[in-house]
């Protein structure tokens, strides 16, 4: 049992020691639980493909490092090297994966950093950039305690929570989003409880959420994706809250695959369905959810799980890592400016206005 039960924060995905990011292996988790090193641009955006590290704003902070990594990396370099490098590195960043908003977000507001001050000195560019590295893991901890406290706030005490895949701690710099939404229920003294679902094929759920759950003591029932129109036809879940990979600007939400099947079940029901959502995760460039681009994954993460191989050979393999969940299914948007009920392209906006 790793004590990350500590009164300030929960378990720290990204870290910086010694000059170098460190993250946990998110694939070997619960069995082995250890940090992995990265000193450049490309050892990140390998951690990322290979979902060392996942989860929407875990990845932006991830990329983010990864920009600052490249400079140091770059130091000695000849100017024109260090330029050519840099701009090397925000490109291969940028293909690592393509649902997440977060990574294109957090590149984005590396590259303001480093066209603001690439006519610097060397040192003062590596400076700078690792500074806004560190600011965007701290302002993500912020965000998903301010988050957290908003939609700890829709929980009734002894509510019965599903969630799919994993948005906690794993998938953030800290505290997470659904997940952060439960822990903020837990400080504010309210009994909840989670359900969740083991979320094929990667196992987030089963591997991950379930591991946070039960490092901080909070009631936690692992249940197989296929069990939970049942439980809410018998009335075991009091409601849903999910993270998101990318929500477009008329609220269509992007998220782990499995979760639309969540979002009709719960409306079938009458189960609220709520997604957390740090406004960093809202891409109002993408119109609908019918322009977020569903990463397909490799057919290996289907047919078996490490040497365990189940699927007859020669079969053919979907993998699609991501649905959309239309917006009329979503009963709120809970993010640190506050809850946005059945979201539209208009209160969206408005959001961002406010
Ligand atoms: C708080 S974002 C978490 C989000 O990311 C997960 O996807 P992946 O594990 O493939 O990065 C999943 O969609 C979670 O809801």
């Amino acid at each position: 049992m790793v004590d990350v039960s500590n009164d300030s924060q929960s378990v720290e995905t990204l870290r910086w020691r010694d000059g170098r990011l460190e993250m946990i292996d998110q694939r070997v988790l619960p069995a082995r639980f250890e940090y992995l090193p990265y000193s450049s641009a490309s050892e990140v955006a390998e951690g990322i493909r290979s979902m060392v590290v996942r989860g929407a704003p875990a990845i932006g902070c991830a990329a983010a490092y990864g920009v600052a990594l490249e400079s140091l990396a770059l130091r000695q370099a000849s100017r024109e090297a260090f330029v050519a490098g840099m701009e090397k590195g925000f490109e291969v960043l940028a293909a690592s994966r393509p649902t997440a908003v977060n990574l294109f977000w957090a590149l984005k507001r590396m590259r303001e950093v480093w066209e603001a001050n690439k006519q610097g000195t060397v040192d003062e560019i590596v400076d700078r950039l690792l500074a806004e590295a560190h600011e965007v893991s701290a302002e993500d901890v912020r965000i998903n305690r301010a988050m957290g406290a908003y939609g700890a706030a829709l929980l009734p005490d002894g509510a019965r929570v599903l969630t799919h895949c994993n948005a906690g701690a794993l998938a953030t710099a800290g505290h997470g989003t659904a997940l952060g939404v439960f822990r903020s229920a837990v400080e504010a003294g309210k009994r909840i409880s989670v359900i969740a679902d083991e979320t094929r094929p990667f196992l987030q759920g089963a591997r991950l959420t379930a591991w946070e759950m039960v490092q901080e003591k909070i009631p936690v029932t692992l249940i197989t994706d296929n069990m939970a129109g049942h439980l809410m036809s018998r009335g075991e879940i009091d409601a849903v809250v999910v993270g998101t990979d990318r929500v477009a600007a008329n609220g269509d939400v992007a998220n782990k695959i499995g979760t639309y099947m969540v979002a009709v079940l719960a409306q079938r029901h009458g189960i609220p369905f709520y997604v957390a959502c740090p406004l960093s995760t809202i891409d109002l460039a993408i119109p609908d959810g019918t322009a977020i681009p569903i990463e397909e994954r490799s057919a290996d993460e289907v047919t078996g799980f490490r040497e365990c191989q189940w699927a007859a050979e020669g079969v053919q393999i979907r993998n699609p890592a991501f649905d959309v969940t239309p917006a009329e299914l979503v009963t709120a948007l809970i993010t640190e400016k506050g809850v946005v009920t059945q979201p539209n392209r208009e209160n969206i906006a408005a959001l961002f206005a406010s």
